[in-house]
């Protein structure tokens, strides 16, 4: 097969799709393997690094959509990436369809067969695809949400582990998966105080088991998420339902509610976030201020370290983009439900039914494409 990997365009997007040992597993496996010129530069790899595992380097995108059979990415195609896809292509990507119907209409409209990566599955009913990126952007976020804290950055000037004699900032993490569970982490490491909050009993019961008494938590409600909100200096909020439009929790009175100079990290903006007054931003204009609340809602957030974040999303992906490669795509998602279950878009229709619904289309099973 010819898989092609283009340069991200994203705004200070620094990751790539592939890294040279993953190019040097598709190639030991009879692949082609086109990547663009520079497409490793943010994360320190060459081009002389791509041709010794033996990639072919292209000045630009246009050949690699031209003629690749799998596209392999980071980030949903930009508005001028979708243009070039095509019928029979296979993209392998973070897509993130349920907030954006632009997005979901033109992967439509060019008829290629889209796999997200946020979809794929694992028998322990994890996102194996999105778990690397969401431990990177869940230890991302305490950093972040302390840099919007300081007067600098907008807050009210208050250091995230206080000092003896002073309060520590008050953090409060709605969603106790795996992005708000590293949030966590690296809050208690910073001398946060860290209340946790989940619809899901057993995810508090873990965050308990992991940090013991040093982490509070609470039941998911709005009369617990308004309270809690409203004295808090930071809030990070990072719930998921899989494939869907994440639930606005906090609403804008809550955000009203919140001292001024205080901070929001909505990480779940990928999936048009988790507060009322989110809107995405990126790495150069990362925050913006709501009634005197900070907001951070970058969409990318593991694409400001690109290096740690390329090489532990290939070390997920590897095994399924060699499947999809050495298989084809109907084999490998007819052998494997877990890769199945990442298939979006195929020739114009929705395959995921939680995309489908959000967004006001026909759902298709991709059973029924396959003909199981
Ligand atoms: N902004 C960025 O750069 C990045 C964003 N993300 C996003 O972060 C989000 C979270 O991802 P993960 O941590 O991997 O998900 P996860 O599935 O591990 O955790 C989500 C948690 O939210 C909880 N939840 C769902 N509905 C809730 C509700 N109503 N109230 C309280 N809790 C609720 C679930 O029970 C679960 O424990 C996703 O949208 C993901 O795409 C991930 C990586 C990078
Ligand atoms: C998951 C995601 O949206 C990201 O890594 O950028
Ligand atoms: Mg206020």
């Amino acid at each position: 097969m010819h898989i092609g990997c283009p340069k991200e365009i994203k705004d200070h997007e620094d990751r790539v799709g592939l890294v040279p040992s993953s190019v040097g597993e598709l190639t030991a496996n009879g692949h082609q393997v086109t990547i663009e010129t520079q497409a490793g530069a943010g994360i320190n790899c060459t081009d002389e690094d791509y041709i010794a595992a033996g990639a072919t380097i292209v000045d630009g995108p246009d050949e690699i959509f031209a003629k690749a059979d799998m596209i392999v990415k980071v980030k949903e195609p930009q508005a001028v990436e979708r243009a070039k896809l095509r019928k029979g292509q296979v993209l392998f990507t973070y897509l993130h369809l349920a907030p954006d119907a632009v997005q979901t209409d033109d992967l439509m409209k060019s008829g290629a067969t889209c796999i997200a990566y946020e979809t794929v599955t694992a028998a322990n009913s994890t996102l194996p695809l999105l778990f690397p990126m969401s431990e990177v952007a869940g230890r991302l976020a305490p950093q972040v949400g302390a840099q919007a804290l300081e007067n600098n950055g907008g807050g009210m000037g208050v250091l995230l582990g206080g000092v003896p004699g002073v309060d520590a900032a008050e953090v409060v993490i709605i969603g106790a998966g795996v992005s708000g569970t590293n949030a966590a982490r690296i809050a208690l490491g910073m001398g946060a105080s860290v209340t946790m909050v989940d619809r899901n009993t057993d995810a508090l019961r873990a965050a308990v088991d992991r940090f013991g008494t040093a982490v509070k938590t609470v039941y998911s409600n709005k009369g617990n998420i308004a309270s809690l909100v409203k004295t808090a200096d930071m809030v990070i909020g990072t719930v998921l339902v899989p494939g869907a439009a994440a639930p606005k929790l906090v609403t804008r009175e809550m955000i009203k509610s919140m001292r001024n100079g205080s901070v929001v990290v909505d990480v779940a903006i990928d999936q048009g976030g988790c507060f009322e007054t989110s809107k995405a931003t990126t790495h150069s204009d990362p925050t913006y201020v709501v009634d005197g609340v900070v907001h951070y809602c970058v969409a990318n957030m593991p694409g400001c370290v690109a290096r740690t974040s390329t090489f532990a999303l290939n070390n997920a992906t590897l095994p399924f983009t060699l499947s999809l490669a050495n298989k084809g795509w109907v084999q490998a998602l007819k052998d494997n439900v877990h890769l199945r279950n990442g298939l979006n878009v195929h020739e114009g229709q929705i395959t995921y039914e939680a995309v489908a619904n959000d967004l006001g289309h026909d759902y298709v099973s991709p059973e029924s494409i396959l003909g199981l």
